[in-house]
C-alpha cells in the first residue's frame, strides 16, 4: 500500500495528457514494442508513465519514493529560519532550499510560484564534488538517497538507451555517454511542496519545460499540467494524473538539443490540485538525469543535418556557440531565477 489511498482521488470529469504507459520490466528487457512507444511518446509529447509495479528495480523506487515523502513532509515541516539556513545561491547553484516565490514567472498574469523547494545534489551525496549544507535530516537519509539517485539514474540510462535503438542509431549509448552519474554534472533530487493554504492566484509552478535529460517524478496529487500539442488541441493545459505505482517520466530540453528538435520536451506547470484534493499539502520527488557538465550542448552526429533546432532557453545563446552542460544548465537557472 502506498500513500495514495489515504489521500482522495482524482476527480474523473477533467480533461487528462493522452500519455502512454510504458511497462519498466518490458524496458529493462528491451522489449521492442516498449521501444517503439517510448520513441513515439517522446516524439509527441515527451511525456509517459513508468509502471513500476512489474520489475524489482521498479518495485524499490516505489518505495523509496515514499520514504522520501514522509522525509519531505518532516524537511519541510522544519521553522523557516532553519531551511532559510541552507537556501541555494540565486543564480549560482540549484543546489539547497528554495522558498516559496522565487522562481521567475512565465505566466502571461505574473502569477508568483507556491512551491518550496529541496535540492540535494547527487555530487554531494556521493562526493563527487564539495558538497554545500543541507539540513541535517537529508544527511541522516544519505543511504536513501544514494539509493533513489542509483535507481532513478539506472532507469534513465535504460531510456536513452531505449531512445538510441528507437531512432536506429549505430551506437546504443550515444546519449548515455553524455549522462554520466561518475561525472560532475546538475543531477539531483528534487523534494517540493505546495501547501493547500496558498496566496490567492498563486501558481503552483509557473510553465517551464525540464534543462536536463530525463526527469522520474513522483506525486501523489493532481496539479501537474502539460501542453496539450495534438492538431486541434491549440495547446490547452491537460491534468497529467496521478498513477499508484507509476512514475511520470518526461524529457528535458538537452534531449531536444541531442537530437536536433526529433525527441520533445512539453511545457508543464503545476496548478492548485483539484476537488478534494486541493484540501491537502502537495508534496512531489524528483529526479533529474543531466548531462554532465563537460557533454557538449549540441547534437549528435546522426542529427547534425538540417537546421539547428532551438531548444527552450533563450538567454542570448549566440548563433554557432556551443555550450557545456555546465554552462548552459547555470544559465538557465539565471533565466528562472532560482
Ligand atoms: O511537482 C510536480 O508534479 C512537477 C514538478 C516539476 O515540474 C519540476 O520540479 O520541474
Ligand atoms: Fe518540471
Amino acid at each position: 500500500m502506498t500513500s495514495h489511498s489515504l489521500l482522495p482521488s482524482f476527480p474523473s470529469n477533467l480533461p487528462t495528457a493522452p500519455i502512454s504507459v510504458i511497462s519498466s520490466a518490458s524496458l529493462l528487457s528491451h522489449s521492442p514494442f516498449a521501444t517503439s512507444s517510448l520513441l513515439s511518446a517522446c516524439q509527441t509529447s515527451g511525456f509517459f508513465y513508468l509502471d513500476l509495479n512489474d520489475s524489482i528495480p521498479g518495485q524499490a523506487l516505489i518505495s523509496q519514493s515514499e520514504s522520501l515523502l514522509s522525509l519531505a513532509k518532516k524537511i519541510f515541516a522544519l521553522p523557516d529560519h532553519v531551511k532559510q539556513g541552507h537556501h541555494l545561491e540565486k543564480g549560482k547553484s540549484l543546489f539547497g532550499y528554495k522558498a516559496a516565490g522565487t522562481v521567475k514567472t512565465t505566466d502571461p498574469s505574473a502569477r508568483k510560484d507556491s512551491t518550496e523547494f529541496m535540492n540535494v545534489a547527487k555530487d554531494h551525496v556521493f562526493g563527487v564534488t564539495e558538497p554545500r549544507s543541507y539540513p541535517d535530516e537529508i544527511w541522516q537519509a544519505k543511504e536513501l538517497f544514494e539509493q533513489f539517485m542509483k535507481g532513478c539514474h539506472g532507469l534513465g540510462l535504460e531510456v536513452l538507451r531505449a531512445l538510441a535503438r528507437g531512432l536506429g542509431l549505430d551506437d546504443e549509448e550515444t546519449f548515455v555517454k553524455s549522462n554520466s552519474f561518475d561525472k560532475p554534472s546538475g543531477d539531483h533530487v528534487r523534494l517540493t511542496r505546495k501547501t493547500a493554504q496558498q496566496e490567492e492566484g498563486a501558481l503552483g509552478l509557473p510553465s517551464h519545460t525540464d534543462f536536463g535529460s530525463v526527469t522520474v517524478l513522483f506525486n501523489w496529487l493532481g496539479g501537474l499540467q502539460i501542453e496539450d500539442r495534438r492538431e486541434g488541441m491549440g495547446g490547452e493545459w491537460v491534468w497529467v494524473r496521478p498513477l499508484e505505482g507509476h512514475a511520470v517520466i518526461n524529457l528535458g530540453d538537452a534531449m531536444v538539443k541531442f537530437t536536433n528538435g526529433t525527441l520533445k520536451s512539453a511545457k508543464h506547470r503545476v496548478v492548485p490540485a483539484p476537488g478534494e484534493q486541493g484540501k491537502h499539502d502537495r508534496y512531489s520527488v524528483v529526479y533529474f538525469v543531466r548531462p554532465h557538465n563537460e557533454a557538449l550542448m549540441k547534437a549528435s552526429p546522426a542529427f547534425e543535418n538540417g537546421g539547428a533546432v532551438r531548444a527552450a532557453g533563450k538567454f542570448g545563446e549566440e548563433e554557432g556557440k556551443v555550450y557545456t552542460a555546465g554552462e548552459w544548465m547555470r544559465q538557465r537557472a539565471v533565466q528562472l531565477g532560482n
